[in-house]
């Protein structure tokens, strides 16, 4: 875990060479799932979710909205809204980069896209929490392996929100990712975060 004095080290350029073609293989096959499937599996880690989230009494909690064949969290959405559990969404930081800042997200919360393409809501600070005050952040992912590392987009801006999670005591991060996004296992940086929990349409994983 980087802590902030020490820049992260550089990597060897094959593990580089190695993750990169890990996350264009694996981004273009969730592109890949149909629509029929991305609703089905939507609905599906849906309960697997809301059956965890009862389980731990969650009353606050951050996920992402859909993109690049991400596995859909309409439904999840639209569950929390009904149960009155809040729910944050995440946002570029307008000036620290590389950092996330986390806004309330309500059904009539305004929407802008980022320069990521990612739709995100405006910059309001009194809707804002700090990631300590969450009970559990479902965390995007591109690939996740059997030990439950993980590996996103590349901004590393996930692996920087949740580096103090465990010393904290919360946020709890929880992957939600498609079942095809599995790999045996993947090439690891000191940064990196690893997941305590995974939920895919078909399983929960524990690590
Ligand atoms: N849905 C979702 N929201 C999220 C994340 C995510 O993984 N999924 N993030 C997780 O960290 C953050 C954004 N991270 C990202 C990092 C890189 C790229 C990226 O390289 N995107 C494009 C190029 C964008 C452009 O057109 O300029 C690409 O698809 O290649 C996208 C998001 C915050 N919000
Ligand atoms: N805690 C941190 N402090 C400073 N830099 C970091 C930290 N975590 C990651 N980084 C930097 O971010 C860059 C991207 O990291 P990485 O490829 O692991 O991102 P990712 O986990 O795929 O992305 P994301 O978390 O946004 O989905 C790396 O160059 C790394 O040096």
């Amino acid at each position: 875990m980087h802590q902030g004095t020490t820049p992260p080290q550089k990597m060897t350029s094959s593990a580089t060479i190695k993750r990169s073609e890990i996350r264009s293989n694996i981004r273009a096959a969730r592109r890949n799932i149909s629509p029929q499937q991305q609703a089905c599996f939507g609905q599906q880690a849906c309960a697997h979710m809301l059956t965890k989230l009862e389980e731990l009494k969650v009353k606050r909690l951050a996920l992402y909205l859909t993109n690049d064949g991400e596995l859909d969290t309409q439904p999840l959405i639209k569950a929390l809204w009904q149960n009155d559990i809040e729910v944050y969404l995440p946002r570029l930081h307008p000036f620290s980069q590389g950092n996330l800042l986390f806004l309330a997200y309500r059904s009539n919360t305004s929407l802008v896209q980022n320069s990521l393409k990612i739709w995100e809501p405006k910059l309001d600070i009194t809707q804002m929490i700090l990631p300590h005050q969450l009970d559990v952040i479902v965390t995007p992912l591109v690939a996740f392996d059997e030990a439950g590392n993980r590996m996103g987009m590349g901004g590393g801006f996930y692996d920087r929100t949740l580096m103090n999670w465990e010393r904290m005591g919360s946020p709890l991060p929880i992957g939600y990712a498609h079942d095809c996004q599995q790999v045996n296992r993947l090439p690891c940086e000191h940064w990196d975060i690893p997941l305590p929990m995974i939920i895919t349409p078909t399983k929960t994983w524990k690590f």
